[in-house]
């Protein structure tokens, strides 16, 4: 399939630093298509003077940025989500091309990135601090909400575009500037993004995009460098363990959006055919490649058979090829490394006893990377596929006969970042929504994120909330003025 940028401009092939694409003399690396492993582009390393040179611009446009009022940020904020939609359509071809997700969810992702921007330029004008009651008459307490300073994030491949503005929004709506390192495998949407930062007159410095495979170094320095007040990232929780150490050197702010191992529970009295939609919205986006993705399917026996029967058929009529291709409905996995993971996955469920139903492989006609839908049966707790998140198109069942056999399944992991549940009953909804150990619950529902809601888990998925009212705290220090002498 041929693609056609209407904006050549848009593609871009070195960091964005102060205000410029520069590219550095540290060679290049490749960006393929996981569709075909064609070359979509040569992006330019970033080198660690480069890195410096952004951490000093970001410290140079914090102290003006800050001080810009907040009906400027928003205002700003919104002619760059304007303009994101205005080239909805580029910045969805360029996704596809990098990430391999169909072109219907890369353009639904470029809209739901951009709702993070018009969501937190409305933000900006409500950064309000306190005036509070002192507990002497001669007192007055004063309380300002202030920008925690320059922010850096690193971000990861599976939502190139909203992982991204999940933070920027926040944080330049809040007053701070704001440098990220995207994935090495998703660097174009980053650097469109950038483009269209220029475009739209963000400060030089106040929005600026490291582009790289020398992971380590980079973050080395975005985790330890005291001009950074802030941390935030998106990826995996063995990641985010090392990150968050990084930086405990500076007692740097942070926020961590890690892995997850999502629950998905039908209980006997659930409508089954809604389950059925919600469990196909809730595992197959984006190919089962994304946090929120359900990683364990659990069902009442009374009603397995009947809900397996219309599982399969569902499953089985999804259209797997390749992003570009307008039927779309799974699209390849990242890369080789992913496909062998979901392979040992598969092999050590099969091994333990667990049951083939769909799928199982790979479709060698489409290509290395386009891993069947597939659905496994009778799948155990100590199996490694209920342990690990599978990042991939793999349903794994599990029978289970009673309420607390089914909230102990779903408590049984480290991570806690979404689960979901089908009942009618309204006693059985909030007893198991308060008895589950999650930071988000989809009840009777399979598609929850949305920029209204507070994003983000317990346990070992993350540390605070992306989104919402309480998104732009994360990016705010509170400061307590107390005004004395006053009697
Ligand atoms: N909770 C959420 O909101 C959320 C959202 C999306 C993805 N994720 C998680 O992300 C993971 C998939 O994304 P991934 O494969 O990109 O994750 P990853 O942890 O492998 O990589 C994430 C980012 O970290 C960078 N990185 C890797 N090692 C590094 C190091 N030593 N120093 C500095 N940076 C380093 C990568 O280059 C990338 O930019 C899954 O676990 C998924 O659950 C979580
Ligand atoms: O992969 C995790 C992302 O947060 C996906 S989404 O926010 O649910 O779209």
């Amino acid at each position: 399939m041929s693609y056609t940028l209407q904006d050549q401009a848009l593609l871009k092939h070195s960091s964005f630093i102060q205000g410029q694409f520069s590219p550095a003399f540290a060679g290049h690396f490749a960006v393929h298509n996981p569709a075909d492993g064609s070359l979509v582009a040569l992006v330019a390393q970033v080198d660690s003077s480069q890195v410096q040179q952004a951490i000093h611009a970001a410290d140079q446009a914090f102290a003006l940025w800050r001080e810009t009022p907040a009906a400027q940020r928003a205002a700003l904020l919104r002619r760059w989500q304007a303009l994101m939609l205005q080239h909805q359509q580029d910045l969805a071809i360029l996704l596809t091309l990098e990430q391999g997700k169909s072109l219907q969810e890369a353009t639904a992702e470029i809209a739901y990135g951009a709702s993070y921007v018009s969501w937190f330029a409305d933000e900006a004008l409500r950064m309000n601090g306190a005036v509070l009651p002192a507990l002497q008459s001669s007192q007055q307490i004063l309380v300002l909400k202030e920008p925690v300073g320059v922010v850096s994030a690193i971000t990861p491949w599976n939502f190139p575009n909203a992982m991204i503005l999940r933070k920027a929004a926040a944080a330049l709506a809040a007053g701070c500037s704001f440098i990220v390192k995207p994935s090495e495998l998703t660097p174009l949407s980053a650097l469109a993004l950038a483009e269209l930062a220029q475009r739209a007159g963000l400060p030089s410095g106040v929005f600026q995009v490291l582009v790289g495979t020398q992971a380590a170094m980079i973050g080395q320095h975005l985790t330890s460098d005291e001009r950074i007040a802030k941390f935030s990232f998106t990826g995996s929780t063995a990641v985010g363990k090392l990150l968050l150490a990084q930086c405990a050197s500076t007692v740097k702010k942070v926020s961590m959006e890690l892995g997850g191992n999502a629950p998905f529970i039908v209980f006997d009295d659930a409508d089954l055919d809604a389950a059925v939609k919600g469990l196909m919205a809730a595992k197959f986006r984006n190919s089962g490649q994304t946090c929120v993705c359900v990683n364990r399917v659990l069902v009442h026996s009374a009603v397995y058979e009947s809900f397996l029967a219309k599982l399969v058929k569902a499953t089985a009529a999804l259209v797997l090829a390749p992003g570009l291709d307008p039927n779309c409905q799974l699209g390849p996995l990242i890369n080789q490394a992913a496909v062998d993971k979901v392979h040992r996955l598969l092999d050590d469920a099969l091994e333990q006893g667990a049951e083939l139903l769909l799928g199982g492989t790979i479709d060698a006609d489409l290509g290395p990377l386009f891993f069947q839908p597939t659905i496994l049966a009778d799948v155990t707790p100590d199996m490694a596929v209920s342990q690990q998140e599978i990042f991939g198109p793999v349903l794994a069942l599990t029978v289970f006969d009673t309420e607390q056999e089914a909230i102990e399944l779903a408590n049984n992991s480290p991570t806690g970042l979404a689960g979901y549940f089908y009942s009618q009953s309204v006693a059985r909804v909030f007893r198991v929504a308060k008895a589950l150990q999650l930071g988000m619950v989809g009840v009777n529902e399979g598609l929850i994120s949305n920029a209204a809601a507070p994003f983000g888990g317990v346990k070992e998925s993350g540390l605070g909330r992306e989104g919402s009212v309480y998104g732009l705290d994360d990016y705010c220090e509170l400061k307590y003025l107390c005004l004395g002498g006053l009697s």
